[in-house]
């Protein structure tokens, strides 16, 4: 039984002989290591020639005349059986899986790089506290009760519809947050220092930012109930952006936690908007409140 490390013909990996065909990067030559030992587990596996299963994985004649003559011996030796599906798909990863390997080898690259205050001792440390505000101000709790008392304080049915529905936005969000974080169970960056203001059992998951879904949900809240003049709109969506970035900077997050995060959020509102509550379609809490 050969050594994976090896070749069929006994040569190591990326040591070809010179006198075969093919590029020396080809597969055949062993210029992809990583794919010639792919190429003998699938062939361990099933029982099949090993020089034909690379030669199947080539594709390609030109690899199996020059390379493994045995398999090029003519027309009268019987061609191999074909190699099972699962084999196949190892021997030719999808594009999908390149693109989301890549995808994520990038995301951790990045994310560390940008995680400048992740300690006291990082590059950025001094920044900490103000990283750490920021957190706060984008934080559930502050929210739910700022959102509690404003409605406890509201004296028109208007305000109280509105304030209503951003009520139920940051249910919905916690909700949708927790829900995702536990199905999905994405670890905080290795980089984090777990120190956050009062946190759920499931906040010791990344993925999705709860913080990140929280700017984007009640920046477009804002936006679309509140009239405010331009300056102070521009500096509700800055406020969204900043607090998005940070959370990468402290090093809780992932670049992808905290996009999707901001997807997530926005679309959270089109939820909302779309299941609006009002005295019309919900006046059994709206007379409730009313009653408070
Ligand atoms: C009503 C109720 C269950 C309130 C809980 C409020 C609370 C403790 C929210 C947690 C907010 C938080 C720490 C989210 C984590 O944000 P990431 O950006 O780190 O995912």
């Amino acid at each position: 039984m050969p050594s994976p490390r090896r070749s069929v013909e006994g040569r190591p990996l990326g040591v070809s002989a010179s006198s075969s065909s093919g590029s020396p990067g080809s597969p055949a030559h062993g210029g992809g290591s990583r794919f010639e030992f792919q190429s003998l587990l699938s062939s361990r596996a099933t029982g099949v020639d090993p020089a034909c299963a690379r030669l199947r994985a080539s594709e390609s004649p030109v690899h199996c005349r020059g390379s493994f003559p045995q398999a090029a011996a003519g027309p009268s030796q019987a061609p191999p059986p074909p190699l099972p599906e699962e084999d196949r798909m190892d021997l030719n990863p999808s594009f999908l899986g390149i693109a989301l390997r890549s995808l994520l080898a990038i995301d951790l690259w990045l994310s560390k790089k940008l995680g400048v205050c992740a300690g006291e001792s990082s590059s950025w440390g001094s920044v900490r506290p103000l990283m750490k505000l920021l957190e706060i101000s984008g934080h559930g709790i502050p929210w739910l009760v700022g959102t509690l008392y404003c409605l406890c304080r509201s004296d028109s049915w208007a305000g109280r519809e509105v304030l209503m529905n951003l009520l139920f936005a940051l249910l919905l969000d916690l909700l949708l947050v927790a829900l995702i974080k536990g199905l999905v169970r994405r670890r905080r960056p290795a980089h984090n220092q777990m120190d956050m203001f009062v946190t759920l059992s499931v906040d010791k998951y990344s993925f999705p930012s709860g913080h990140a879904t929280r700017a984007a949900l009640m920046s477009r809240f804002i936006l679309n109930h509140l009239v405010l003049a331009i300056p102070l709109r521009v500096l509700v969506v800055l406020w969204a952006f900043v607090l998005g970035l940070s959370r990468v900077m402290l090093g809780r997050h992932n670049v992808t936690d905290v996009a999707f995060g901001f997807f997530l959020g926005y679309m959270q509102y089109s939820i909302v908007d779309y299941c609006w509550l009002s005295p019309h379609n919900a006046p059994v809490l709206f007379l409730l409140w009313s009653q408070q």
